[in-house]
């Protein structure tokens, strides 16, 4: 196989070599056929470039779905920078980045992932107006784990509706894995509607924190369960908020729940256990739908960061997965094949009506700069 049969899916994959930080970076545009290519740039010390191009070519291509089902006029893309996050950085390191990202003349904007952090786009929006999620103060739109948790709530508003005939959230059951920035919000919120709770989260003090929520709230139907045992509670709802890959031959053998809905990136370990749990009669609401409300927050930055709007735009998850729950029951498919279905459909329509052109230039939205 030649590097072109292996980026053929891909619009353009440039390599970024700067000597004088030692920048090696890669940037994957996959489609840009909604909109200008996004996606975050992950620093990871890869073993070999072949693992860095394998990685941004995969990560890149969910992003394209990722946009699609969120509507936010982006495509998918994705930048590695080789390196180790801990010893690498540099301020110059992430000003060479960015004149990569401007050379791209807005086919791109990047931001935060796996290995960075806001502060070192800071650096590289020095060189380039493609930044996204931004510090507040730089005039980012904040924390993105606000918009994300409200997605989760409406993903399980959705979920109910299917599973049990109402959105309420209130007199069920929970299982929240992982009590970071978004589970801590989706149990704090759960509390509130007066549900009760299973959490696990290794952090004893985040799990005492939010015990202490209880308390406040007046709702203390709180119980913290150990590592796995968080796979096996007779709950209604499991909302993966830690880590990838819980959804496993091991895991769904044990599940007593009737949906799962969680901002956990790559929640299947497979594809195939999407089937699995439709199998056992467990409601499966696809991971890239539910948590696109970050995804929201930063792409609508370059209307100029407005939170009410990023709330309003965050509603859409919940029509989007009711859509594709449908088209799961009728079609007999699983829910993953609903939603990638549902990005295509999108992805094609548009094709339609765009050139390579129109889609090369920058957008004429209000930029910051
Ligand atoms: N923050 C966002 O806007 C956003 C957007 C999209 C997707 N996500 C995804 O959602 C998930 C949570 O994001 P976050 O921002 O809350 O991350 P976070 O790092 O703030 O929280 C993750 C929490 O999970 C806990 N944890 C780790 N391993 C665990 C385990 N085995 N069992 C239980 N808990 C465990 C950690 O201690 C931590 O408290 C991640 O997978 C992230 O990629 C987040």
């Amino acid at each position: 196989m030649d590097l072109f049969d292996q980026i053929h899916e891909h619009e353009q994959v440039v390599f970024c070599n700067d000597p004088d930080t030692g920048l090696k970076a890669i940037i994957a545009i996959h489609s840009t056929v909604l909109g200008p290519a996004t996606g975050g740039c992950r620093m990871y010390p890869y073993a070999t470039v072949e693992d860095a191009l394998e990685d941004v070519l995969r990560l890149s291509r969910g992003m394209t779905y990722k946009c699609a089902a969120a509507d936010v006029d982006f495509g998918g893309e994705k930048s590695v920078i080789i390196g180790d996050p801990k010893r690498d950085k540099s301020p110059e390191l992430f000003r060479a980045f960015g004149r990569f990202v401007e050379s791209l003349n807005g086919r791109f904007y990047t931001g935060t992932d796996m290995g960075t952090i806001a502060e070192d786009f800071v650096h590289a929006m020095k060189e380039t107006s493609c930044v996204i999620g931004l510090p507040e103060e730089y005039g980012g739109g904040g924390d993105s784990s606000i918009p994300t948790a409200l997605g989760v709530i409406y993903g399980i508003q959705a979920t109910n509706l299917i599973v049990s005939g109402c959105i309420s959230l209130s007199d069920k059951t929970y299982a929240v894995q992982g009590l970071g920035k978004v589970g801590f919000k989706v149990a704090e919120r759960l509390l509130q509607e007066g549900a009760s709770l299973y959490v696990t989260e290794p952090s004893d003090q985040a799990v005492a924190d939010l015990l202490q929520r209880g308390e406040v709230i007046g709702n203390t139907s709180i119980k913290v369960v150990s590592g796995e045992d968080i796979y096996g509670v007779a709950a209604d709802v499991f909302i993966p908020c830690a880590i990838g890959g819980v959804l496993n031959d091991e895991t769904i053998g044990n599940m007593k729940v009737k949906a799962v809905v969680g901002s956990a990136n790559n929640q299947l370990k497979e594809d195939r256990h999407c089937i699995k749990l439709k199998e056992k009669g467990i409601l499966y609401a696809p991971d890239y739908i539910v948590n696109a409300g970050g995804l929201i927050q930063v792409t609508d930055e370059l209307y100029g960061a407005n939170k009410q709007r990023v709330m309003n735009k965050t509603k859409a998850i919940y029509d989007s997965l009711l859509e594709i729950f449908e088209v799961s029951e009728s079609e007999s498919i699983s829910t993953l094949e609903a939603s990638n279905r549902f990005c295509e459909k999108k992805i094609e329509a548009r094709k339609a009506g765009s050139s390579f052109f129109s889609r090369y230039t920058r957008p004429k939205w209000k930029f910051r700069h």
